[in-house]
């Protein structure tokens, strides 16, 4: 036994390289990663496609082999200990898993008999559960006869049957429509109401920002910044970022913007300029209006106020969709 008191995850570290393939060289898909999540968090590990995300779940799960560094859960080490790891979480991984050869329900009961639970305590278990996911009607389905978000459902349900101490998403939102998306939400913050610990990835900022207590930002694997979304917004996003594109350079006055109380930031590329201010007011109009004077039109502005999205770019000097 391990003790209870345990960070649910903790790792020093943790690096992934996956060997050279080919003509494709080795890829450094995580390049020493630090997380302390202790138990009974929502934890969100946010960033771009390709940021390290699932590798990052992969190795904490125990699928992935970690190439230097190391990773507990639940103070098990996930090279050593990866079957008592397995015992003890539950993991949705990003694409449909489920048995096309057996109904909803018996999915659920496969994986229950798996784990050790005997015929009658695995149905139990499963109806139990259907029944909370709102699913109790889908149970003698084909679970790919069914929508993506209840397909989704489904497979939580399958991973929550052995009473996981940790529970794994990786994007378990990708491709939902906003609706399904937000319904998933409410299960999801059920799950933690309920006391159970949650570790997910996204690449939804969205996301990250309605669920998670904590959240680490990922990008080329490793981590710019974690903390609370309150506590990323005051350090690295607390501005309001207004980008405005011109059909020429950009005029020369906006540069002297930057001395300007209220504004942090001004960088300036080719015909863009992007502010960084805490006081945004009339800023936009100020920028259009500077460029006409010098006789440049404006092609595209934004503004975009504190946000993950806003901490990304004060992070990383690029645009989060990029
Ligand atoms: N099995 C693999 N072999 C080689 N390279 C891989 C493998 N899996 C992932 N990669 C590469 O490692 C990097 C990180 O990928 P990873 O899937 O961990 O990122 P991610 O943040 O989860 O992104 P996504 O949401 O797109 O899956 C990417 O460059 C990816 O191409």
């Amino acid at each position: 036994m391990t003790d209870p008191s345990e960070a649910a995850v903790r790792t020093a570290g943790l690096e992934k390289t996956y060997p050279p393939s080919g003509p494709r060289p080795a890829v450094p898909a995580v390049q020493g990663i630090d997380l302390d999540i202790p138990r009974g968090e929502f934890f969100g590990l946010l960033g771009p496609n390709g940021a390290g995300k699932s590798t990052t779940i992969g190795m904490l799960t125990t699928l992935v082999v970690p190439t230097g560094g190391s990773a507990r859960v639940l103070g098990l080490d996930v090279v050593r200990d990866a079957v008592e790891i397995k015992r003890r979480i539950g993991v949705v991984s990003q694409n449909n898993t489920l048995d096309s050869d057996l109904t909803v329900a018996e999915n659920l009961e496969f994986r229950g008999r798996y784990f050790g639970l005997g015929a009658r305590d695995a149905r139990a278990r499963a109806a139990e559960l259907l029944d909370l996911f709102g699913l109790a009607d889908q149970r003698g389905g084909n679970p790919f006869e069914i929508s993506g978000g209840q397909a989704k459902r489904v497979m939580i349900c399958r991973a929550l049957m052995h009473g996981p101490e940790v529970l794994f998403l990786d994007e378990p939102t990708a491709g939902l429509d906003p609706q399904t998306r937000t319904n998933l939400w409410e299960v999801l913050r059920g799950l933690q109401a309920a006391g159970q610990t949650i570790v997910l990835t996204t690449h939804y900022m969205e996301e990250a920002e309605a669920l998670c207590d904590r959240v680490a930002v990922v990008d080329h694997g490793k981590i710019l910044a974690s903390g609370t979304v309150d506590h990323l917004k005051s350090s690295a996003g607390a501005d309001t970022v207004i980008t405005v594109a011109y059909d020429a350079a950009v005029p020369e006055k906006i540069r002297a913007l930057a001395d300007r109380k209220g504004i942090s930031k001004v960088e300036i590329n080719d015909g863009q300029v992007r502010v960084f201010a805490a006081e945004p007011d009339g800023l936009l109009g100020e920028l259009v209006e500077l460029g006409s004077a010098a006789g440049v039109g404006v092609t595209d502005a934004s503004q975009l106020r504190p946000s993950l999205e806003t901490v990304f770019l004060a992070l990383t000097g690029r645009d989060y969709r990029d």
